[in-house]
């Protein structure tokens, strides 16, 4: 059999979703690994006013690809943009363009997706689910097509506890519920939305459930891949360590609380957090490409994030509005508490500041929305799923030796401590563009914030003592007992330890 390299020597490949995070990685590992690939179609749409073109020359400029660019600097001729809109009829491509992928494409990546938690139900079946089976039907027209891969996700069957590599029965025939929401405005959608999705948290997981079930249905007459990765975080080794370009999933979070912001959040401490590394997801899907498989896997312990921390204060963002802190809790009353006490009291604080300073308020706003993003990712950090995953070991199984190196998806060999703090340092560097040079400057920021810290409490025990134990003479009494009850304990103490010496 030939190496997946030699595989996709020749090949040309289609990619939907090349712009997005995993999208890219896609495209470099291929590139860098498979430097005899024919051709990279790739999907793209017009964006925030830029065109079609300039939206893929700026990606080429990205960091990302420094290694292909330094390997070939002509890399960007492999890279062939189609004009497309997904949640268009036939994806606005145009024919000359249909006509030219029928007769090249031989194998087929689709990437693309909302994965937005909140998309309201009309869009995210438009895109998820009808843009599938419309870049389905253009599959069938291809002549040469060897592979269609999917990237679906761990969590479309969530509402269930163990899950198999298999496709389970869709929560509703996906024909039927495109046509009944064809018919009804967004405010009714709106309203049952709650009722169709059922068991599962949001629509993304319930519209990629009904993907899965799309893309099945053509097993017969395409050759088809399902990969279900879990929650894709930075690169572990490719093309450098703690590439990450987003605020998705766990960057948020450490985003959030490197800056100070978010110092609670509700988890189950016994639960794994399902992490895998974008590269990892990257090489496994080149391999399914050239074989057929489905998830990926994980073991990291949400109790192993209190380490986070630790690696958010040796690599400080700056100006954070507090030191890091972590409280991770599975309790709804004990995370409303600290809600209350580390982010709401000194968002109130603050925002009173700005007030008196003249400035409008902005610190509840951010809280409010962290809050909305927070609660949307609770579902995923409270709960603990089994996945079946034998087919990644059968993949494995399958790979040379030099393949197994060049396309590892063993995250076994991860190590997690050093791949959560390059993590932290690629949002760092990547997300916020922060300078790491700048590192002594926000660990001299955070010294600061420690010590109002330290003022404000000291402040606050005065103001407590005046308001509560200097007028009452119960508190004063209560005040005496205890200070007196200190005082016996440590001469106790000193006496026994006399007494041994
Ligand atoms: C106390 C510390 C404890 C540390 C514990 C560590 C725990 C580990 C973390 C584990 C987390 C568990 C995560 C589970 C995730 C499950 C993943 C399932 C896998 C998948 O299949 S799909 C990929 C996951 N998808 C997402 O994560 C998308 C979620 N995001 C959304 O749905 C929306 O963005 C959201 C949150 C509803 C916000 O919508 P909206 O208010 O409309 O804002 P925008 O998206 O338009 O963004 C506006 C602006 O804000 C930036 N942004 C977005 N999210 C964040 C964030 N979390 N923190 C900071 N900033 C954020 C965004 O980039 C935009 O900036 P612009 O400059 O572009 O305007
Ligand atoms: N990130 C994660 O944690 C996980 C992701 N997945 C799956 O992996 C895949 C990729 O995710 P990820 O890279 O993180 O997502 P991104 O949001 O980063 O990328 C989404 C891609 O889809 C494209 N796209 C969205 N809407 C349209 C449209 N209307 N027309 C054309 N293109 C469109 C985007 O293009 P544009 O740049 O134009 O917006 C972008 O290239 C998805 O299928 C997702 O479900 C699965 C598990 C976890």
């Amino acid at each position: 059999m030939a190496s997946i390299t030699e595989y996709y020597a020749g090949k040309s490949v289609l990619i939907t979703g090349a712009t997005g995070f995993m999208g890219k990685v896609l495209v470099e590992k291929l590139l860098w690994s498979c430097p005899d690939v024919k051709a990279l179609y790739i999907l793209v749409r017009p964006k925030a006013g830029q065109t079609m073109e300039q939206r893929v020359s700026h990606m080429m400029k990205c960091k990302l690809f420094d290694r292909v660019r330094e390997a070939n600097p002509d890399f960007h001729k492999k890279i062939i943009p189609i004009s497309s809109e997904l949640t268009q009829p036939g994806l606005s491509i145009s024919p000359e363009d249909v006509e030219k992928l029928s007769a090249c494409i031989n194998i087929v990546f689709h990437c693309a997706a909302t994965i937005r938690f909140d998309e309201p139900l009309k869009h995210a079946l438009q895109l998820n689910v009808i843009a599938t089976q419309e870049l389905l039907s253009l599959a069938q027209r291809m002549h040469h097509l060897e592979a269609f891969i999917h990237i679906s996700t761990a969590y479309a069957n969530c509402n269930r506890k163990h899950i198999d590599e298999v496709i389970y029965p869709p929560p509703v025939e996906p024909k039927k519920l495109i046509e009944s929401l064809e018919w009804m405005d967004d405010g009714i959608v709106q309203d049952i939305t709650p009722r169709l999705i059922g068991d599962r948290p949001n629509t993304y997981t319930y519209t990629k459930a009904l993907a899965e079930y799309v893309v099945q249905q053509e097993q017969d007459k395409l050759n088809i891949g399902i990969i279900r990765p879990s929650i894709v975080g930075a690169s572990w080794q490719e093309p450098f360590p703690g590439w990450i370009d987003n605020f998705n999933g766990p960057s948020g979070v450490f985003i959030a609380a490197g800056k100070g912001i978010l110092r609670t959040m509700r988890a189950n401490n016994d639960a794994v957090a399902d992490l895998i590394p974008v590269d990892v997801v990257v090489n496994l899907t080149l391999a399914v490409g050239w074989y057929t498989a489905v998830k990926t896997y994980c073991l990291y312990p949400f109790k192993a994030f209190s380490k986070l921390v630790l690696c958010l204060k040796r690599n400080p963002l700056e100006q954070a509005f507090r030191r890091p802190n972590a409280n991770i809790t599975s309790n709804y009353l004990i995370n409303q508490y600290w809600i209350l006490v580390s982010h709401k009291f000194p968002a109130l604080i603050y925002d009173l500041f700005l007030r008196l300073c003249g400035q409008k308020p902005q610190m509840m706003r951010i809280f409010n929305r962290l809050h909305k993003a927070i609660g949307l990712l609770e579902y995923f950090s409270s709960q603990d799923w089994e996945w079946n995953s034998d087919n990644i070991s059968m993949l494995m199984s399958q790979l040379t030796p030099e393949d197994r190196t060049m396309f590892n998806f063993d995250v076994r060999q991860l190590n997690w401590p050093e791949y959560i703090e390059n993590y932290c340092i690629g949002t760092k560097k990547y997300v916020l563009n922060e300078d790491m040079s700048d590192i002594p400057a926000a660990r001299q920021h955070l010294r600061k914030l420690r010590n109002i810290r330290y003022t404000f409490n000291t402040l606050l025990v005065v103001f407590i003592w005046r308001v509560f134990i200097a007028r009452s003479q119960m508190a004063r009494n209560i005040w005496y007992f205890v200070v007196n009850l200190c005082f016996k304990f440590l001469s106790y103490f000193r006496a026994s330890s006399t007494l041994t010496n």
